[in-house]
């Protein structure tokens, strides 16, 4: 039994008592500490815990850089209760052995929900469908499939993965990139690309991806989702495109709410990532469509690397961030702040929606009795600077080193089990 004495349910009304047993929501209320944990959590907001549709563990094949335990933490300490392993790790996810690997590592850690991503195609290829029904099949019980770091570019496997999906009842998340369009691209094509000599990511490279597949998924009659959008454009595509009716979702990152490719200036890759960083007129726009629902979710595309795949030339370095911990700090900033979501909108952008996204019935439920106790505790009013080589992601790439970011979570709760508190993961 843990007590939860003082927190205000989406930073709504007057503070309550939130009592957990057998990992579940048993009362609210006025309520007496007897013997159980108590949580002080005068002035802070209870939120839903957080469901990220795209992380990257990195396990199997890069354990120097994220292992599903370190990542597993770190998620804990950035208030998800569950989070979604892409499948571009090494042997890839495109069959059921690597997948229930991830799975039942994931159980076993038991710091957060690991659902394994299934690939799209074998070996992320983008020629052959890989056996999505039985990864789907498998004790992973494999929901969404992705072949995130490459694009499905073919338009036909595209096809035939959307009708696949459909019968399967999976989701087919893709990573939008006309890879003719992005041969040797570095970064965001406009003026700061052009003035710094890098090879330009056109808008339109992903643009075109998204509206084609908004076509395929409407024509099949399949659900769509978007990883990762980052222009203006293609928030445009997606008003379009559920304005008439197509099944298709979407996220954006938190580094694309807040960067922009004003800091490739220094050239340091820690600020080189897929999609690229976009013009300032991106960011706003997209802070705008996520306000509006265009865009569902915020999802945190946290891509570890090593230093040695990082600390080197620009174009030589791997495209990819930390995020699962600066996630909701930089949503204060740029939405609640922003005046652009109350917090309400933030449990409905990082729990609800990626939740109904991914099908999970016991996450980014409401905060009531009798509802599974996956919680979240944020001080509101706290700061804290973000210092790479202190977040517990065996990489240590974060674009938001040295800044100070509103918003500390101060506890986590799994079913009713503490997995995070006052800045340590239980483990
Ligand atoms: N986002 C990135 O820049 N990198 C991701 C792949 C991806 O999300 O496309 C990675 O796996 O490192
Ligand atoms: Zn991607
Ligand atoms: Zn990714």
């Amino acid at each position: 039994m843990t007590l939860i004495k003082g927190a205000v349910p989406y930073g709504e009304g007057d503070p309550v008592d939130i009592l957990v047993e057998d990992g579940q929501i048993s009362d609210i209320g006025n309520l007496k500490s007897d013997d159980q944990d108590v949580i002080d959590a005068r002035g802070l907001i209870a939120l839903p815990g957080f469901v990220d549709l795209h992380t990257h563990l990195r396990e199997p094949g890069r354990e120097d850089t994220e292992t599903i335990e370190t990542g597993s933490a770190a998620a804990a300490l950035g208030g998800y209760t569950a989070v979604f392993a892409m499948a571009n790790t090494d042997p890839i996810a495109d069959n059921p052995v690597v997948v229930e690997h991830v799975w039942r590592r994931g159980r076993e850690v038991a710091l957060v929900d690991v659902h394994p991503i299934g690939a799209v195609t074998v070996g992320l290829k983008g020629e052959r469908l890989a056996e999505l029904g039985a990864m789907a099949r498998s004790n992973a019980n494999v929901r969404i499939f992705s072949d995130d770091g490459m694009c499905v570019a073919d338009p036909l496997i595209m096809r035939r993965a959307l009708e696949y999906s459909r019968g399967l009842d999976v989701l087919i998340a893709q990573h939008a990139e006309e890879p003719r369009l992005t041969v040797g691209a570095q970064a965001h094509e406009g003026e700061t690309a052009a003035r710094l000599g890098l090879a330009g990511w056109p808008a339109a490279a992903e643009e075109s991806i998204v509206a084609r597949d908004c076509l395929l998924a409407g024509h099949v009659g399949a659900r769509l989702h978007v990883c990762h959008v980052s222009t203006a454009g293609t928030a445009d595509v997606l008003r379009w495109a559920k304005a008439r009716g197509t099944q298709v979702s979407a996220e954006v990152t938190p580094h694309h709410l807040l960067l922009d490719d004003d800091r490739l200036n220094t050239y340091d890759p820690v600020n080189k990532v897929n999609p690229p960083l976009r013009a300032i007129s991106d960011t706003k726009s997209l802070r705008e469509a996520l306000a509006e629902g265009v865009i569902d979710c915020v999802a945190t595309d946290h891509a570890p690397h090593a230093p040695q795949d990082k600390d080197c030339e620009w174009s030589a370095a791997r495209p990819g961030m930390l995020g699962l911990q600066t996630a909701l700090s930089v949503v204060i900033q740029t939405m609640v702040q922003g005046g652009l979501l109350d917090w309400r909108g933030v449990a409905r952008v990082m729990s609800e929606r990626p939740a109904e996204i991914a099908g999970l019935p016991d996450h980014g439920r409401p905060i009531a009795v009798g509802e599974p106790a996956n919680l979240v505790l944020v001080d509101p009013k706290a700061t804290w600077t973000v210092n790479g080589a202190e977040l517990a992601s065996l990489a240590s790439n974060t674009p938001y080193e040295g800044m100070e970011l509103p918003g500390v979570i101060k506890a986590t709760l799994l079913r009713g089990k503490v997995t995070a508190r006052d800045g340590k993961a239980a483990r």
